[in-house]
C-alpha cells in the first residue's frame, strides 16, 4: 500500500487514509504487472447498457461473493482495518464495486457526506431540552445511536488488466470533480494501491435498479430525474477544460426514486475535451463546410461502385469509447473532434427509453447496425448530411430506411402501442406534457452536434426549467 500523505491542499476535504499518489508510476516494476498490462488492456467498448448486479440486500450474501470479498480483504494489505465489506453491489466491464462500512469515518473530515449534512440540520442534541431525567436519557441514547449509525462507502476495485494510464485518468478526473462539488456528481473520497491492485473509495449511494421504475415514470418524475442528470452534466461540461463523461447510461446514473436524487458515477472512460483530437470538418464554418462537401469526391462522382481490394489508405481513427446503443452519430462516424455534446445524445437515449418504455431502446451489435437504427428513425437524407459533416459517406439500399424517417412522436406512440389502442383502433395522442418532453428530446437528438442543446441550455429549456417564485404566497397559490 502506498504511504504517501495528502499533498493537494486544494481538495476541499481531508483525503482519507493513504492517498493515491498521481506522481507514483503504476507501471513501475514493484507493481508486479510489467509490460503485459498494456497488451492486456480491454477494449474501450462496453458490452451493453446494464451491469449484472444492482443494489443487493445486505443480509443475503452469496457464498461465492463472500469468498471473493474474503480473498480481496486478505490480499489487499490494510483494507480490513479500515473497511468492513458488506456485499458486492456492482460488477461492470472495468471493475467490481462493493458496499462497505467505513470503520474510520469519524477520524476524517466528511464534508462530501450529503446525508450527514442533512441529518445535522434536523438532529440537534437533546441536551438542551427541558424534560424529565428519564426522557432526557432516552433522547440522549437515541442521539448516540444516531451518531453510531454505520457509514457506508462504495469500494471500486478496478480490474488489474486496466492500463495504469486509464486508472490514473479516472482518479485524476474524479479528484478535479471533487474539488468543485456538485450534489449530482459522485466525488472521490480516497484511493489506494497495493501492488497492482487499485481501489477507489466513493460515497455509497443507495439506488434502485432502473428497470424497476422507468416504466412507471410520469412526466414530472422525468423532469426531476433529468434535471438532476443535466445538473451533473452541466457541472462536468463546465469544468475549465470540459470533461466528457463518454458513458452516460442508466447504470451510471444512480437514482433513488423515493428521495428523487440522482448521482452520476463512473468516470472510467471520461476524458477532457480536446484530448487527442484532430480538426474535423464539423467544426468548420458553415460556408467552408458547404464548399468542402460540394466539392468532395462523393458529391461530384456519386457513390462508388465498389471498394479497392487492397485499400492502402490509413483507416480513420477516433475515440469510440462508450456503450453500444448510447453512442452519438458523430462517434459512429469517427469524428476526430468530439465534444461534450456526445453526452447529451446519450442522455437523449435515456429519455427515449423512458418515454418509449423500452430498454434497451437501441439494440445494435456493432457500429454499422447502430447507424442503421439511427438512420431508420432520422431518415436517409439527414443521415447522409450528418456523415458528410464529419467527412464520411453514408449510403444504404436497405428498404426499411426511408428518405424522411419518422417523427419521435410516432416512434413513441408505436413503441407504447398507442397508435391504435384508442376507441375503434384510434390513436391515443401524446399529452401536452409528453409533447414538451418530445420537444426537449428533439433538441438532444440534433444530428449536428453544433446545434444540439448544451447541458446549461437544457436546464433553461421548458422541460427542465425550475420555476422561481417571488415569494412563498405565490408558491402556495399553485
Ligand atoms: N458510489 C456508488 N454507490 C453505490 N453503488 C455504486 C457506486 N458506484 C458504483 N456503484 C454500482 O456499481 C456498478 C458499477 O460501477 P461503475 O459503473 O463505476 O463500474 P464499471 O466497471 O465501469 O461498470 P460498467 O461497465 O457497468 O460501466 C454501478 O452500476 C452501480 O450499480
Amino acid at each position: 500500500m502506498t504511504t504517501t500523505r495528502p499533498r493537494n491542499a486544494k481538495v476541499p476535504f481531508q483525503i482519507h487514509h493513504d492517498e493515491f499518489d498521481p506522481d507514483e508510476d503504476l507501471d513501475a516494476e514493484d507493481n508486479g504487472m510489467g509490460e503485459s498490462r498494456g497488451d492486456m488492456e480491454e477494449e474501450d467498448i462496453q458490452e451493453d447498457g446494464y451491469s449484472e448486479y444492482s443494489d443487493e440486500s445486505d443480509e443475503t450474501v452469496d457464498a461465492a461473493v463472500r469468498e471473493d470479498m474474503e480473498r480481496f480483504t486478505e490480499t489487499f494489505k490494510g483494507i480490513k482495518e479500515r473497511f468492513r465489506l458488506i456485499n458486492r453491489i456492482g460488477e461492470g466491464t472495468f471493475s467490481t464495486v462493493y458496499k462497505a462500512e467505513d470503520l474510520e469515518y469519524d477520524h476524517y473530515d466528511n464534508s462530501w457526506d450529503l446525508e450527514e449534512k442533512e441529518n445535522t440540520k434536523w438532529s440537534t442534541p437533546p441536551l438542551k431540552k427541558r424534560k424529565t431525567d428519564m426522557q432526557g436519557l432516552a433522547d440522549l441514547d437515541e442521539y448516540a445511536q444516531q451518531r453510531r449509525r454505520p457509514k457506508y462507502v462504495a469500494i471500486k476495485k478496478i480490474y488489474v488488466t486496466s492500463s495504469p494510464s486509464r486508472i490514473y485518468n479516472e482518479l485524476e478526473l474524479l479528484k478535479d470533480i471533487t474539488a468543485r462539488p456538485c450534489d449530482a456528481v459522485c466525488p472521490l473520497i480516497t484511493a489506494f494501491r497495493h501492488t497492482d491492485q487499485v481501489v477507489a473509495v466513493l460515497p455509497y449511494f443507495r439506488h434502485t435498479d432502473f428497470r424497476d421504475y422507468f416504466r412507471n415514470m410520469t412526466v414530472p418524475d422525468m423532469q426531476i430525474y433529468f434535471r438532476s442528470l443535466f445538473k451533473a452534466l452541466a457541472a462536468i461540461h463546465g469544468a475549465k477544460i470540459p470533461i466528457i463523461h463518454r458513458d452516460i447510461k442508466p447504470t451510471n446514473f444512480l437514482y433513488e426514486p423515493d428521495k428523487q436524487r440522482g448521482v452520476l458515477v463512473d468516470f472510467g472512460l471520461a476524458e477532457r475535451e480536446g484530448t487527442d483530437s484532430k480538426p474535423c470538418l464539423c467544426r468548420k464554418s458553415i460556408p467552408e463546410r458547404r464548399h468542402r462537401v460540394q466539392n468532395s469526391v462523393a458529391a461530384t462522382m456519386g457513390p462508388s461502385n465498389g471498394y479497392p481490394k487492397n485499400d492502402s489508405r490509413p483507416s480513420r481513427r477516433a475515440n469510440r469509447a462508450g456503450t453500444r446503443g448510447f453512442r452519438a452519430p458523430e462517434v459512429l462516424f469517427k469524428c476526430t473532434e468530439q465534444t461534450t455534446k456526445i453526452d447529451i445524445w446519450s442522455a437523449g437515449v435515456m429519455l427515449l427509453t423512458i418515454l418509449s418504455k423500452r430498454f434497451p431502446f437501441f439494440n445494435s451489435a456493432d457500429d454499422v447496425e447502430a447507424m442503421i437504427e439511427i438512420a431508420t428513425i432520422f431518415g436517409l437524407r439527414r443521415m447522409k448530411m450528418c456523415a458528410y459533416m464529419h467527412g464520411a459517406v453514408f449510403e444504404s439500399n436497405i428498404p426499411t430506411i426511408g428518405n424522411a424517417g419518422f417523427t419521435l412522436e410516432k416512434i413513441i406512440l408505436w413503441s407504447t402501442c398507442r397508435n391504435d389502442s384508442g376507441k375503434d383502433g384510434a390513436e391515443v395522442p401524446l399529452t401536452d406534457e409528453e409533447k414538451m418532453a418530445v420537444r426537449f428530446l428533439e433538441r438532444c437528438f440534433e444530428l449536428d452536434p453544433n446545434k444540439r442543446i448544451s447541458a446549461e441550455e437544457a436546464l433553461q429549456h421548458e422541460f427542465l426549467r425550475e420555476e422561481v417564485y417571488e415569494d412563498e404566497d405565490e408558491m402556495n397559490m399553485l
